[in-house]
């Protein structure tokens, strides 16, 4: 056999199947697929191929002729194997190897085996071009002695399009299991030559995706299995209409399916994602949320073996490749397509295929369809009564609050809106672990809520004195409507905040006096039914004392035992008075947002003036929306707008457990409030200490990092719009991310909480700066403050606590 390639060469990119060279016969079978060629010597043929027409990966055809018509059987050469006769011989020849004339027989002998296995068929045209090509086993077997020829470029390049001129290549995971362990490596040469044939980039393409997936499954298998290691960190964004995976199929539930995606991609939890489909003949794009993020391939765990090896040197030892390898696999819930006429998200009940591409959805369509505009788009309606979405300009729109920007795109790249009117009618909740942002978000909000085109009535409870800094919007620019409006902000403390005695309940009243025993309550109810049918509304302790004399005698123990109570806890508590009310028009007005500090109250104290209020402004609201003012007997107070009340430490006036006196006043407004227009929020970071019927009644909720397992179940119990994959996010987020969800938002939004325009006021001065500040100002002035700190006395200096004096 010669060494010497062949000075005639054949033309390779010819594309018919006769006068092509024939390398070898078939000799045996090894299954249906595999067959032994044994290779053309110069004994055998004029012309014996040269070992680059019959080497690896190089594609043959054997010429089958069925019932008259003419077909090619396509086959790969995937091994070869020397066959020497003198191997093992230790015997002498009579002739040596040099001396072929001699001994035929054993040159013979000496010879060259192929094995190839079969690709597919194809029809052979009455030119010998090839058509109809299948890549499905062929049913035909082969015989001993049929002729193997070397397969031209051309005639391959026809075997692998399609009709239409697509490339196929069908037969991979067949050659794969015939080939055994040289499979990948075929199929990589057999690659290798089809990116010649088709030169088109999206050919090229997916040439590239197949060499990938070969070239990765052969080299992790030597290397131990893909790991599948969860992985959330990536340091891409998703932005505008990217490209960004491929579904694979459907997943769990009824409307969630799997994606998967390059790592280049980096798409995150939390990332809204698009695809198109015809729903009742009209084209939809749907908007699906990723709610899970795996890692489907990366370097084999073996690989990691040692923290001091980097897993790339590993894999660039054994050959893996490490660029683009890794895989995701995302797994995604359906929001739905925007319903334009109903303006909000409608199910299609259909799963995109699997094979559809996806793209991130666009930036201006989210911030469009993820607030519940509600009746607000109501004038970027067309003709045909839909909403254009393209009109939609959340940005310029009245009554939204800008709260921040979806977190998982580029820094203010979807700014997120939340409509005011939602929330302000069916309440909000702010929950969140200590020191993520809970008051600064609250903030963000409250500066909203006093924009000129909101100009809210607010009433904040404010237990630790934390929006002292809000008042700096009274000067702001940003703040003032062209009309001269400019927002009020007004701070009670307890000094000017009493709460008039007739006001209490007598359910208030047993609750500040500590478990009175029954016969007590008893004498207490019938004093203080009496009273309240009083004109004057000015009465006492004193007088009720009197009033229950009259009723059970001068000498009942029980009345005397009220009046040692009531005195102590009532007529010297300095927070009750017989006549000051707080008038209602100095506490709310449209504009004017009032904030209530209590930080130096009780407890009970802060709930006592919670009760009175919260009642007082709901009877108001009762009597405005009842047009009790028109009735000539009405003396009450009348608040003709809608009034909207923030707590800080929600917990604290509705608990779950307990005996407030504010709970039931709480949840009164929480359940008929939006009737009335008179909105509750509840900031807590401490949602399983909430009375559920309070925070279930809450229709958004805005929450943030939650770590405590208590707290998440208390919100996946009363949180409706909470999903399994809101609450996985929620231990990871870092202050000032958030999600909100419910009525304000059309599904829930992962997002980064705007910068305050005021500055933030519940900022905690570290221990260690106080210390230091502290100690430089008694140094500089030792006996000043050595006298007021020491109380006067002998002051042991404080260079000798220092002990450097
Ligand atoms: N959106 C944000 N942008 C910038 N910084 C923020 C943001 N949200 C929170 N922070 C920072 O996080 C800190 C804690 O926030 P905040 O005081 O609101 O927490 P909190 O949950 O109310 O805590 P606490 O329960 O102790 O009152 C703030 O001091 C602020 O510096």
């Amino acid at each position: 056999m010669s060494d010497t390639p062949l000075t005639e060469q054949s033309d390779t990119q010819r594309d018919r199947t006769d006068d092509c060279l024939a390398i070898g016969s078939i000799v045996s079978s090894n299954s249906h697929m595999d067959y032994t060629v044994e290779i053309y010597n110069e004994t055998d043929r004029e012309r014996a191929p040269a070992p680059d027409e019959c080497g690896f990966g190089q594609p043959v055809f054997i010429k089958k002729t069925i019932r008259g018509d003419e077909y090619i059987v396509m086959g790969v050469i995937y091994d070869t194997q020397l066959v020497d006769p003198d191997q093992g011989r230790s015997g002498p020849r009579l002739a040596q190897g040099d001396q072929p004339q001699f001994t035929p027989g054993y040159v013979e002998e000496r010879t060259k085996f192929a094995g190839v296995a079969l690709l597919g068929t194809a029809e052979v045209t009455e030119d010998g071009t090839i058509e109809n090509s299948s890549h499905q086993m062929p049913r035909w077997t082969l015989a001993v002695e049929d002729i193997v020829e070397q397969c031209p470029d051309g005639v391959t390049r026809d075997f692998h399009s399609t009709e239409d001129g697509r490339l196929q290549l069908a037969y991979i995971e067949r050659l794969l299991d015939v080939a055994g362990p040289l499979g990948a490596e075929v199929t990589l040469a057999l690659v290798g030559r089809l990116r010649d044939s088709f030169p088109a980039e999206e050919h090229q393409r997916v040439l590239n995706v197949i060499e990938k997936d070969v070239r990765w499954q052969s080299s992790v298998d030597r290397g131990g299995d893909a790991m599948s290691t969860p992985s959330t960190s990536s340091a891409r964004t998703g932005s505008d209409g990217d490209l960004i995976g491929t579904v694979a199929g459907p997943g769990d539930g009824p409307n969630e399916f799997f994606i998967v995606t390059p790592d280049e991609q980096a798409v995150k939890t939390g990332e809204f994602i698009t695809y198109s489909v015809t729903v009742e003949g009209t084209p939809r794009d749907v908007i699906a949320r990723v709610t899970n993020r795996e890692q489907a391939r990366g370097l084999p765990e073996a690989f990691m073996a040692d923290p001091h090896v980097a897993p790339e040197a590993v894999a660039g030892t054994l050959g893996v490749p490490t660029e683009d390898i890794d895989l995701y696999r995302l797994e995604a819930t359906v929001i739905g397509f925007y319903d334009t006429k109903m303006e909000t998200f409608s199910n299609p009940r259909q799963l995109p295929r699997p094979g559809t591409q996806l793209r991130t959805a666009p930036d201006a369509m989210l911030e469009a369809v993820l607030p519940n505009l509600g009746i607000g788009a109501e004038n970027a309606r067309t003709e045909s009564g839909e909403v254009d979405l393209s009109s939609v300009d959340v940005a310029t729109r009245d009554g939204l609050a800008h709260m921040g920007w979806l977190l998982n795109r580029e820094t203010g790249a979807v700014d997120v809106h939340v409509p005011i009117d939602e929330f302000a009618a069916t309440h909000l909740a702010i929950l969140a672990s200590t020191g993520s942002g809970k008051s600064y978000t609250a903030g963000v909000l409250m500066e909203e809520m006093m924009k000129p085109d909101v100009r809210a009535s607010l009433l904040v409870f404010d237990p630790h004195g934390e929006y002292g800094s809000l008042s700096e919007i009274r000067g702001e620019e940003r703040f003032a409507g062209e009309d001269g409006y400019r927002p009020e902000v007004e701070y009670f403390n307890p000094e000017n905040l009493r709460i008039r005695i007739s006001e209490l309940s007598v359910g208030d009243v047993m609750a500040i006096l500590d478990n009175p025993s029954d016969r007590m309550q008893e004498r207490l109810a019938g004093g203080w039914r009496a009273m309240q049918q009083r004109e004057s509304r000015t009465w006492g302790v004193d007088e009720l004392l009197d009033e229950m004399r009259n009723q059970y005698g001068p000498d009942d123990a029980s009345v005397g035992a009220l009046e040692w109570r009531l005195r102590r806890s009532i007529q010297r508590n300095e927070l009750f008075t017989t006549d000051v009310n707080v008038p209602l028009d100095d506490l709310v007005a449209p504009g004017r947002c009032t904030v209530l500090q209590m930080d130096t109250l009780s407890r009970r104290d802060q709930q006592m003036i919670a009760t009175v209020l919260l009642r007082r402004l709901y009877q108001a609201r009762l009597a405005a929306v009842r047009e009790r003012g028109d009735d000539p007997n009405f003396d009450g107070d009348i608040i003709d707008f809608p009034l909207f009340s923030l707590f800080e430490e929600g917990h604290r006036f509705a608990p779950a457990t307990g005996d407030a006196p504010s709970l039931g006043i709480m949840r009164t407004i929480t359940s008929e409030g939006r009737k009335f227009g008179f909105g509750l929020g509840i900031i807590s970071q401490r949602p399983s200490k909430i009375d559920q019927d309070v925070l279930s009644q809450c229709g958004t909720q805005v929450t943030m990092k939650i770590q405590n397992p208590t707290d998440q179940k208390a919100i996946e119990s009363s949180v409706e719009a909470a999903g399994e994959d809101v609450l996985r996010e929620l231990p990871g987020l870092t202050p000032g991310q958030a999600v909100v969800s419910g009525d304000a938002m059309n599904t829930p939004v992962l997002i980064q909480v705007r910068e305050r325009h005021t500055q933030h006021g519940a900022d905690s001065i570290p221990a260690t700066q106080r210390w230091r500040t502290a100690n430089e100002q008694r140094r500089e002035q030792p006996t000043r403050s050595e006298g007021a700190d020491m109380g006067g006395g002998e002051s042991t200096g404080d260079v000798d606590l220092l002990g450097d004096g």
